[in-house]
């Protein structure tokens, strides 16, 4: 069966997966899936272990396995016929990834340590539910408090764009920085399904900002590539944005121009630029048009039907053209450079927050080592900051607490203040090494030493 053949068995309308080893149709399931059909297409054509195991820590084992047997596929001319994306994109990509099975060992019922770690975060979440009167599936999404926070946020927001629109000077610093702040605090949550427990809300507010990323975009690189492999060479797409230019894990290849990223001004012009030419359009172009159908050559995209496609080009080209033109022919009165101003200042200024907030508790010193065990992978690859500091958990939308929203992505992070606790004194107990910086400084700092040494030639390149 040729490659191209090998993409059409995992053609839109067809939901296989392969999840520890075993295949699966869950076609038939799609519109049953109680966390909704968004989220479970995330597995169609891909090993879904990962996905899997990470996104139901609060659900019945026993529920989950015989949900999924159901599905299996018993065919074993069928079988014979699968390979997961991951495996045709390693054929076809020629790059030394691992293989994806390979990446983590899934023993019965979790390691010592998962085991405890769920277990009290379990717990943790139960007592909270019987003290709030609800389910636990209610108790892990945005509490009343957080929507208050949200609807307070909202005003700055709005506020801002008003005068954004009139041209107000000011407003071209206010206005991207209250919209990331808004942003950062629901967005994020949604997109992992931890704002609200009901699938159709969380699907509609990642809709709501499609400035930031088309959500369908973002869910390939951020849920599936990067949340189910974080720091993993060839397999995290966060690690292989620009590789031409910057150079963010040892594994990968070291070119002329990584010598340079370490210097501040370039640092500045990547972080500025990253939003509006990255996500909002390079993304685009890396995951439909570059031939291969991969993310930054890490996460295989499962192709769109024609019209699904049509339609996701022209919402992105609106997007753009809103966004980006809307001072031409909103601000009429104006001259040349203010529209320049308006179109250019918001957009970087917003890219700037993003990126300070999305790179430093990802990339230092301390976050390259792996694991086998899922659990302490996604914490010895986290830096966190500020855990204390009311400002920084909101400035970062709960991004500074990142080892806990990667070990319980579908959790909103109003709560992730309150199970730190548990994780830090279970890594300490099992001796597991947790990244922890004082704040935004210190946490710059230590991004700049990895910048720095991933800058060095290295002698097997
Ligand atoms: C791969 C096969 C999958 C199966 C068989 C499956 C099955 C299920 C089942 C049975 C539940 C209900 C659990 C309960 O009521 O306690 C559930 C809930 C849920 N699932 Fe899945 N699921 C799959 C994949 C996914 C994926 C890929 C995602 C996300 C990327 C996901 C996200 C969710 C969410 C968010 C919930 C609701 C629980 C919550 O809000 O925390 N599922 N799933």
């Amino acid at each position: 069966m040729s490659t191209t053949n090998l993409r059409n068995v995992h053609s839109p309308g067809t939901l296989i997966t392969r999840i520890h080893g075993v295949w699966y149709d869950l076609t038939p399931f799609l519109n049953k899936h109680p966390g909704g059909a968004k989220a479970l297409s995330l597995v169609a054509g891909r090993d879904g272990t990962v996905l899997f195991e990470s996104q139901h820590q609060f659900s019945s084992k026993s529920l989950m396995r015989s949900t999924l047997n159901q599905y299996r596929i018993t065919d074993q001319k069928m079988i014979n016929n699968l390979k997961t994306l991951e495996e045709i994109d390693s054929d076809t990509l020629g790059h030394n990834a691992e293989k994806v099975e390979d990446l983590f060992e899934w023993p019965e019922g979790g390691s010592e340590f998962a085991k405890e770690l769920v277990t009290s975060v379990r717990n943790y979440f139960a007592n909270e539910a019987k003290r709030r009167k609800m389910t636990m599936k209610e108790a892990i999404k945005a509490t009343p408090m957080k929507k208050l926070e949200l609807l307070l946020l909202c005003v700055p927001f709005m506020i801002s764009f008003i005068y954004l629109l009139q041209a107000s000077f000011i407003s071209l610093f206010t206005f991207p920085i209250f919209t990331w702040l808004f942003i950062a605090n629901v967005f994020h949550d949604a997109s992992h399904y931890g704002f609200s427990s009901k699938p159709w809300i969380n699907v509609g507010v990642s809709y709501l900002f499609p400035y930031f990323s088309s959500p369908s975009t973002w869910a390939v690189q951020h849920i599936v590539g990067h949340h189910s492999y974080p720091n993993i060479a060839h397999r995290d797409p966060d690690v292989a944005h620009t590789k031409d230019f910057r150079r963010d894990h040892p594994e990968m290849k070291w070119k002329n121009p990584h010598e340079f990223q370490a210097n501040w001004l370039n640092l500045g012009i990547h972080w500025l630029m990253s939003i509006t030419f990255g996500l909002c359009i390079a993304n685009e172009y890396e995951a439909y048009f570059k031939g291969c159908l991969s993310y930054n050559d890490a996460v295989p995209v499962v192709p769109f039907s024609k019209m699904r496609l049509l339609a996701h080009l022209a919402s992105r080209f609106f997007t753009a053209v809103v966004v980006l033109l809307w001072p031409f022919y909103v601000l009429q009165e104006a001259n040349f450079i203010t529209k320049l101003a308006f179109t250019i200042i918001p957009s970087f200024i917003f890219s700037f927050c993003f990126m300070v907030n999305t790179q430093i508790n990802h990339l230092s010193p301390d976050t390259i080592n792996k694991s086998k065990d899922w659990y302490v992978h996604q914490i010895i690859t986290a830096q966190n900051f500020g855990e204390q500091s009311y400002l920084h958990y909101l400035f970062s939308g709960g991004l500074n607490m990142q080892a806990e929203h990667h070990l319980f992505p579908t959790v909103n992070h109003c709560h992730l203040r309150y199970i730190q606790p548990i994780v830090k004194e279970l890594c300490i107990k099992h001796g597991i090494q947790y990244n922890m910086a004082s704040g935004y400084i210190e946490c710059v700092k230590k991004y700049m030493t990895h910048t720095k040494n991933m800058a060095k030639q290295v002698k097997s390149d």
